[in-house]
Formats: structure tokens, C-alpha cells, sequence
């Protein structure tokens, strides 16, 4: 390790290869348009590699990854993290499992966000693709998928998703008017759990198109 880092360069690089190849291809799919969303992956117990905030998240490089401690503060670097970083941190601070968060704006979840935010979740029921999230072996199962509040005010969002944690397991949540966060133990499982999302909420959109 560079005695000069407190964060292996070998293992920030490995990171942010994984961002970039995996980001280029959910943004070629339309979920990061104009310069939204971020990524995030585990270097260690400590740091954090994240996107730059304001990048095109389509066009990423290594010069647009870079590494947080745990409290969101840059380390090593003069730039200026993702704006929302405390709700990645907050979930590698709070699950030492969790080594992967992907945060989109896909149009079908900013729609789904916005038509089930005066429920305050999505309730996703009886589909095979419920499996696709870790730790369900079953179609016959619910899950309800919060829809929060959107405030530029990351501590108040961070609260409401702690507060969410404490009575449920989830792996993702909506924002209402903004888009979809999903996580997982590492950049494969937490890219299932952000597909299946997208697709379970394109299933019910469509159904309550074709019911009206
Ligand atoms: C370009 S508007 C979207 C942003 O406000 C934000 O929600 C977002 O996802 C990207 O912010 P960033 O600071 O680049 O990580
Ligand atoms: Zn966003």
C-alpha cells in the first residue's frame, strides 16, 4: 500500500473500473439523464469510492471517481463528492456487509415515485422476479418499497430511511420526484436488486395503465 494513502490505490482503481463499466451501460439504458444519479463502492472498512458530483455519469472516467471516509468526508482529493453521499454512507456505515449503492433516475421510477408517493410505498406482490432480491426464495411474498419525501436536506432524507431500517430489511427506496436508490453486498447483487426494481416498477405502471 502507498504509505502516503490511507486507502489502497490498487483496490480504488479495481472500484472505479466497476463503476465506470456498469454505470456506462445503465446510462446507455437512459436511467442517468443530465448529469443525475451517482455510484458508489466499498475500498475498505473506511473508505468509499463515489462520483464526482455534476459529472455526466455517461462519460465517466477515473478522474471522476473518487474516495470518501464513512462521514462523506473527501479524502485525498480537492473535489466535491456526489451531493447526496450521506445516503450512501449511511448504509456502509450501517451494514459493513454492504459494498455497492447505485442511486438512478430512470423515467419509470421518477413516474412510479410520483404515483405512489401520497401512499408512501410501492407494494410489490406475486411476482417471480421477487427472487432476484437476496434472501427471498419466493413469487409468494410482499414487499413494500418506501416512497420518500424528496428535500435537498440529505440529513432529514437520511433519518427517514434510518428510521425505515429499524422496522424492515429492504435493498432500495424511492424518492418522490427523483429517482431510485438500491444497494447490495457488492456491484453484481446490487445491480440484480436495481434491474428488478426498474422492472417491477414498469409491471405496475403498466397495469395501472391497462386497468383505467
Ligand atoms: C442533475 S439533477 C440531479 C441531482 O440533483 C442529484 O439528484 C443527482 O442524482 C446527481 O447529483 P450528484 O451531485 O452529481 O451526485
Ligand atoms: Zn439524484
Amino acid at each position: 500500500m502507498n504509505s502516503a494513502l490511507p486507502y489502497d490505490p490498487q483496490r480504488l482503481s479495481h472500484c472505479a473500473g466497476e463503476i465506470i463499466v456498469n454505470v456506462r451501460e445503465l446510462a446507455q439504458r437512459g436511467w442517468t439523464p443530465a448529469t443525475s444519479s451517482n455510484f458508489s463502492t466499498r475500498i475498505d472498512a473506511g473508505h468509499v469510492a463515489i462520483t464526482v458530483s455534476g459529472r455526466d455519469k455517461g462519460r465517466l472516467t477515473e478522474a471522476d471517481i473518487m474516495v470518501v471516509d464513512l462521514d462523506g468526508t473527501p479524502v485525498a482529493t480537492s473535489h466535491r463528492p456526489s451531493a447526496e453521499t450521506l445516503l450512501h454512507t449511511q448504509l456502509y456505515k450501517r451494514y459493513p456487509q454492504i459494498g455497492c449503492v447505485l442511486h438512478t433516475h430512470s423515467q419509470t421510477q421518477t413516474v412510479a415515485s410520483r404515483l405512489y408517493a401520497g401512499r408512501g410505498h410501492v407494494h410489490l406482490e406475486g411476482y417471480e422476479l421477487l427472487k432476484a432480491f437476496s434472501g427471498n426464495t419466493t413469487h409468494e411474498m410482499a414487499l413494500e418499497l418506501p416512497v420518500y419525501p424528496n428535500t435537498q436536506d440529505m440529513p432529514t432524507l437520511a433519518a427517514q430511511v434510518d428510521a425505515t431500517l429499524d422496522q424492515q430489511p429492504m435493498w432500495g427506496y424511492l424518492i418522490d420526484g427523483h429517482g431510485l436508490y438500491a444497494w447490495g453486498r457488492d456491484m453484481a447483487e446490487a445491480r440484480r436488486h436495481l434491474e428488478a426494481f426498474e422492472f417491477l416498477l414498469g409491471c405496475e405502471l403498466e397495469l395501472r395503465r391497462l386497468q383505467r
